[in-house]
């Protein structure tokens, strides 16, 4: 089994990069196998788990595609088959996006019903009532999604009762190759729906108003391969300044971005942080106290879901009684119990989680419940006595890329051990973190 160690007590100092986005390559990977003539290449392509899983999507559906180092180069122009393979539906919700280019491209598209996960059931009823409304018969049944259209797709009004990421991305993705115009409003704004826009103008769509609520697309007959690079990820650089503040560190997090943060940044300003715009980055230096505060997960741009179970391992080193609310994800709470594990001094009430600041935390063999969970039981590790031992490493490997190597290079005492393998043996007992 895969474990990551830490030893807490180490101030983190030095630089850091975030990465491309998770959130914003995924449906940019999809976005691609519309194009029916010419190559798709992506930079700053993050080597995840979920980007391998993507990538084996669409080739196994036909299309060609190449990873070398940050680069993804695809190309989509050969006949694509139209039904995902359920094996990487399973591992992965974000399969799901691949139903809108398919159904605009080919009037047919065949996806296994990703299910339920640890955060809560999040239903697709969003996707679904988008494609009706552009003319798609849409049926559910025997674990698939099922949609056909005759003809091509019909631009329309499209209100959604939530701001849905994914059902925002896979209606502006069928809307940019149906005939006449789309309006869809109440529609989500994060900063990764505006790169997908992005890519797909690149493409030849016409697409405007992404980033506000409500978006325009005009249907064009004909999309092309374009080259794109992907958005740093806010979500592993929010990861990594909470890695700083909860250490009392001075970290400089490379590809942060001011206007992607705002809620972050102030929520951690409220806490006593203090976080300063460089040329390149955020710079994120931790105070000797922190404060508590109250957080609210909202869509963008308020506070993201995607950064509360970290913000909580901060919460748990500031003086005094923090609320955090959880407003997008009924059960995304699963860590609650991890950290208890750790002695922290918390308890859930409805949606809510209330932490008694500062808990003296202990290390403690803990699971990573899902992938935000994972780091944040590792940023609490950080500062925790003793050694913190996570497991479920799976969860972590979907959205990070070499976090122990990153930590590890900043001063966290930190590595990751495969308790299968003998070199765990061969590590001198006196320094080695992974014999003790
Ligand atoms: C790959 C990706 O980009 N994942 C992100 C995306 O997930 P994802 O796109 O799955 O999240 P959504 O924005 O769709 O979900 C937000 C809320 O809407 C609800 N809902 C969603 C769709 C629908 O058809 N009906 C419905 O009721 C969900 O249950 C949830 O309560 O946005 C989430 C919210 O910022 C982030 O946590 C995820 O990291
Ligand atoms: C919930 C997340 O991602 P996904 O939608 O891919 O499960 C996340 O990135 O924290």
């Amino acid at each position: 089994m895969e474990k990551i160690i830490v030893r807490g007590g180490r101030q983190l100092k030095g630089t850091v990069r975030a990465e491309g986005a998770k959130n914003a390559v995924l449906p940019v990977i999809a976005a691609s196998i519309i194009a029916s003539e010419g190559k798709s290449v992506l930079h700053d392509v993050p080597a995840l788990a979920d980007v391998y899983t993507i990538n084996e999507v669409i080739r196994h559906m036909n299309a060609d595609v190449d990873m070398k180092g940050r680069t993804v180069t695809i190309d989509a122009s050969e006949e694509l088959t139209t039904e995902a393979p359920i094996e990487y539906v399973r591992k992965m919700r974000a399969s799901v996006l691949v139903l809108g280019p398919l159904l605009a491209r080919y009037g047919h598209a065949k996806v296994a019903l990703p299910g339920g996960c640890a955060i809560g059931s999040r239903p697709l009823d969003q996707h679904l009532k988008g494609f009706e409304a552009m003319g798609a018969e849409v049926t559910v049944g025997n674990g698939s999604i099922e949609a056909h259209v005759k003809g091509r797709l019909q631009g329309a009004k499209i209100y959604l009762d939530v701001p849905s990421v994914g059902a925002t991305e896979n209606i502006m993705m069928a809307a940019a190759l149906a005939e006449g115009k789309t309006v869809l409003e109440n529609c989500a704004k994060e900063p990764e729906i505006v790169d997908l826009a992005n890519f797909l103008n690149k493409m030849g769509a016409r697409i405007v108003g992404a980033g506000t609520e409500t978006i325009r697309i005009e249907g064009v007959d004909k999309l092309f391969g374009a080259t794109h690079t992907i958005i740093p990820d806010r979500v592993e650089a929010g990861t990594f300044m909470v890695a700083a503040a909860i250490t009392g560190g001075n970290v400089l997090v490379q590809g942060a971005m001011q206007e992607h943060l705002r809620s972050v940044i102030s929520k951690m300003e409220e806490m006593g942080v203090t976080i300063e715009e460089e040329d390149d980055g955020l710079r994120v230096i931790g105070p000797e106290r922190l404060k508590a505060t109250d957080i609210k997960t909202m869509p963008h741009p308020g506070f993201p879901t995607d950064m509360q179970s970290q913000m909580m391992a901060l919460m748990l080193n500031a003086k005094g009684t923090s609320v955090i609310t959880e407003t997008v994800f009924e059960n995304r709470f699963m860590h609650v119990e991890e950290f208890r594990r750790m002695n922290a001094k918390m308890r859930i009430e409805g949606r809510s989680v209330i932490v008694e600041g500062p808990s003296k935390l202990q290390g403690a063999e803990v699971q990573a419940t899902d992938l935000r969970a994972g780091a944040a039981l590792i940023l609490a590790g950080l500062v925790a006595d003793g050694y913190t031992r996570v497991t479920e490493l799976k969860h972590l490997d979907r959205g990070y890329v070499d976090f122990t190597e990153k930590l590890s290079q900043l001063g966290a005492n930190i590595e990751r051990i495969n308790e299968d393998e003998s070199y765990v043996e061969e590590i001198e007992p006196s320094e080695s973190i992974s014999t003790l």
